[in-house]
């Protein structure tokens, strides 16, 4: 059975084009690869890119997205490009759909919400709750204050089981699918393979 990549990004494309063009790719490299695209529903902004690329590439594309949000974040976007669609009620709905859906998640650039997302997902791997590969797309160097940020508060002694928060970082599209792959196949440090439906357990 294909295994499934999460990709939080921004539902604004930036003011630098290249990560439009950049989410684009990594989507077609999800859809010529031997995963599915799980993402937040949107067809704006590097959403949308990334799960354009993802169809254009062949592969499947499952968007799950709160009903309140469908003007704002679809818009007229072409929905017929999802294989797997569905509209839920809540944020709270749409964040353990795409976590039960999803074998491994990727942060590619995005504003507050791509930032609140990998970093729950982040908390809940500190708590033990998964082992799901996380890969920083760090696409000129857009997650390095995250980065500083993380490695600042390891220092200063505040995260705690810091052996299960490793995401792993990239800098180049065509390394974000091999990363995520060497996670499952636990060569990268403390990922595996392990899945949990955390939907009773957070
Ligand atoms: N608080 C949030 N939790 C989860 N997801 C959120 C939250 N706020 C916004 N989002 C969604 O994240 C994506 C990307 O948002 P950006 O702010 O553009 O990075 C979008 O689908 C938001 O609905």
């Amino acid at each position: 059975m294909k295994r499934s990549i999460c990709v939080y990004c921004g539902s604004s494309d930036g003011v630098d084009p290249s990560f439009v063009e950049l989410a684009y790719q990594l989507g077609e490299s999800i859809g010529s690869s031997n995963c599915n695209l799980v993402f937040g529903g949107g067809l704006r902004g590097l959403m949308g890119a990334v799960a354009r690329g993802t169809k254009a590439a062949g592969g499947h594309v499952t968007g799950i997205i709160p009903q309140f949000l469908l003007d704002r974040e679809q818009g007229d976007g072409d929905t017929s490009l999802f294989d797997e669609y569905h509209v839920v009620e809540t944020m709270h709905q749409r964040k353990h759909m795409l976590f039960d859906k999803s074998d491994a998640f990727v942060a590619m650039p995005g504003g507050l919400g791509t930032l609140e997302e990998i970093v729950e997902i982040m908390t809940w791997a500190q708590l033990g709750r998964h082992q799901k590969p996380m890969v920083f797309a760090s696409f000129k160097d857009f997650w390095k204050p995250m980065e500083s940020l993380l490695s600042h508060m390891s220092t200063a002694g505040f995260i705690h089981s810091a052996s299960r928060v490793e995401p792993i970082t990239v800098h180049r599209v065509e390394d974000v699918v091999t990363a995520v792959e060497a996670g499952w196949s636990g060569q990268a440090p403390k990922q595996g393979t392990q899945q949990q439906d955390l939907s009773d357990k957070l």
